[in-house]
C-alpha cells in the first residue's frame, strides 16, 4: 500500500514530457513520487481529493535569511549602506540563539503557508536554524553567513564556525537539509578569505551561496581596489562553478552574463528586494538567453517584507517587461520554472517536477476563488493572480505539513506568540 494519493486534480508536472494532466492523480512512497497519471491501481493510507484545485511541484525560494523575520517592519525606506550598517547589523549583534530559532520557526510558518518546500539561507546562529527546519518538516540548503572585512583573525574564527556547521548538518533531518559555506560577498569577505572558503568548500564536496553584485557600490569598490568586477574577480580565484549559488547579480556587463552562464553559475533573483532597497534590475532575460540557471528568492523579510513566492513570480515577470519594455519576456510558464526547476537545480536537490522517482515535495492550489475565476491557463493565474494565501496543503517528503489550510507540524499561534515575545525582547535590549 503506498502512503499517500492525491486524486482529481489539475496537475501542473513541470515536467516538459508529461506536460499538465487535467484530471490527474499521484502516488506517493517512501517519500518519493511513485505513480504521475490519470489513474492508479494502487490504495493509499491516506487520500486527498484536490478536485477544482492545482497540484504542482512546491516553490523553491533560493536565497532567504530566515531568521530575520524578526525584522520585518523594522527599519523600511533606507539606503542598503545604511540599512544594513547602522541598523541591521548593530540589530544582529544582540540577536540570541533563541530568537534566531524563533524567528526561523516563523519563517517555516510562513514558507509552508505560502507553497515553499525548500530555500536556501545564510545566516547567523545556523545550527539554531538548523534545528527550526528539522522540525518544521521543510527542506533547507543551510550556510553560515561568513565576513572577515580583512582581518585574519576573524577569518580564521568565521572558517572554523562555518566549516563545523557544515560537517555537522550535511544531510540531516532525514537528508532534508543539506549545507553549504555562506561567504557573504566579495566586498565584505577579502580576497584570501574567499579563496580559503573555496578550497574548504570542494574539499567538503558541499556548494557555496555567496551575495554578488547586488549593489552599485560593491562594483565601485572592486574596481578601485581590484581594478575588475566582481564576476571577473570571482573567475580570477577559480571562484566559479555550477556549485555556486549567487545571490542578485544586478550590476551585470554583457560579458559578465557570458562567464555566469559559461560556468553553469546559479543565480538567484530577487526583484522585491532589489525593488524595495532600489539596488537595481537583474538582467534576467538576458542571463536566460545565455543559458544561465535563474532562480528565485525573496531575501530577508526586513528587505522584501515576506517570504511569499508567488509575490515574487509576479514581481519577476513584471519587472523584466517593463525594464526591457518588451511584455513578451518571461512569460508565465518560465517564471513557473525559475521557481520550481531551476532552484531545485540550484539547490542540487530532486525536487521542482512531478515526475517518478522525484522528491514528494508539492502543494495544492485552491482555484476556487473570487480572483482566480475565470480559469483560461492555469500558469497564468499562478503567476499573475494567485497568491501564497491561495495554498492548501504543502507536502514535504511525502509528508503533508499543512492540509485544507490548516498547518499539521507546528503550533501555529506558540510560533507566532514566541516570535513577537523574541522580538519585543530584542527591541528592549537594542534599547530602542
Ligand atoms: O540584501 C542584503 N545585502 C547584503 N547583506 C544582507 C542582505 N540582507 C541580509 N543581509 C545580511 O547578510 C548576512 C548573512 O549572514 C546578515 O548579516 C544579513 O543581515
Ligand atoms: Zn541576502
Amino acid at each position: 500500500m503506498a502512503d499517500l494519493i492525491i486524486k482529481n486534480a489539475y496537475i501542473l508536472t513541470m515536467d516538459p514530457e508529461a506536460g499538465d494532466i487535467e484530471n490527474g492523480v499521484v502516488v506517493v512512497e517512501d517519500g518519493k513520487i511513485k505513480e504521475v497519471g490519470t489513474s492508479t491501481e494502487c490504495t493509499a493510507e491516506k487520500v486527498i481529493d484536490a478536485k477544482g484545485s492545482v497540484l504542482m511541484p512546491g516553490l523553491v525560494n533560493t536565497h532567504c535569511h530566515a531568521g530575520m523575520t524578526l525584522f520585518r517592519g523594522y527599519a523600511d525606506d533606507m539606503q542598503l549602506q545604511d540599512w544594513l550598517e547602522n541598523h541591521i547589523w548593530p540589530a544582529e549583534a544582540k540577536l540570541t540563539d533563541d530568537d534566531i530559532y524563533a524567528g526561523t520557526k516563523l519563517a517555516c510558518l510562513e514558507m509552508i503557508r505560502s507553497g515553499t518546500i525548500a530555500f536556501a539561507d545564510m545566516y547567523i546562529h545556523e545550527n539554531r536554524v538548523a534545528q527550526a527546519v528539522d522540525e518544521a518538516g521543510i527542506r533547507a540548503a543551510l550556510s553560515y553567513g561568513m565576513i572577515d572585512f580583512g582581518d585574519k583573525e576573524k577569518a580564521d574564527k568565521e572558517l572554523e564556525v562555518g566549516s563545523a556547521f557544515v560537517k555537522e548538518w550535511n544531510g540531516k533531518a532525514g537528508g532534508r537539509i543539506s549545507t553549504m559555506y555562506g561567504p557573504h560577498a566579495p566586498n565584505t569577505c577579502s580576497k584570501e578569505f574567499l579563496i580559503r572558503v573555496k578550497e574548504q568548500a570542494v574539499k567538503d564536496n558541499v556548494k557555496q551561496h555567496i551575495h554578488v553584485l547586488e549593489t552599485e557600490a560593491e562594483l565601485n569598490y572592486m574596481k578601485e581596489n581590484f581594478g575588475m568586477c566582481s564576476i571577473h574577480f570571482l573567475k580570477g580565484i577559480d571562484f566559479w562553478g555550477t556549485d555556486v549559488l549567487a545571490a542578485h547579480c544586478v550590476w551585470l556587463s554583457d560579458g559578465d552574463i557570458k562567464i555566469l552562464a559559461e560556468y553553469g553559475v546559479n543565480i538567484s533573483h530577487n526583484p522585491n528586494s532589489n525593488m524595495k532597497l532600489a539596488s537595481g534590475i537583474c538582467p534576467v532575460a538576458k542571463l536566460i538567453d545565455a543559458g544561465a540557471n535563474v532562480c528565485l528568492g525573496t531575501d530577508g523579510c526586513a528587505s522584501n517584507n515576506n517570504l511569499d513566492m508567488f509575490e515574487e513570480m509576479r514581481s519577476a515577470a513584471l519587472l523584466q517587461k517593463v525594464s526591457t519594455m518588451d511584455p513578451t519576456v518571461l512569460p508565465a510558464r518560465k517564471v513557473l520554472e525559475m521557481a520550481t526547476i531551476n532552484g531545485a537545480k540550484a539547490l542540487g536537490i530532486n525536487s521542482g517536477m512531478l515526475k517518478e522517482g522525484y522528491n514528494a515535495d508539492m502543494i495544492i492550489v485552491d482555484m476556487n476563488k473570487a480572483h482566480l475565476a475565470p480559469v483560461y491557463d492555469v500558469a497564468s493565474h499562478l503567476v499573475y493572480a494567485a497568491s501564497g494565501k491561495d495554498v492548501s496543503a504543502t507536502i514535504v517528503d511525502g509528508k503533508v505539513l499543512m492540509e485544507d489550510g490548516k498547518v499539521l507540524s507546528m503550533d501555529e499561534q506558540e510560533v507566532i506568540d514566541t516570535a513577537i515575545k523574541s522580538s519585543k525582547d530584542l527591541l528592549g535590549r537594542i534599547g530602542n
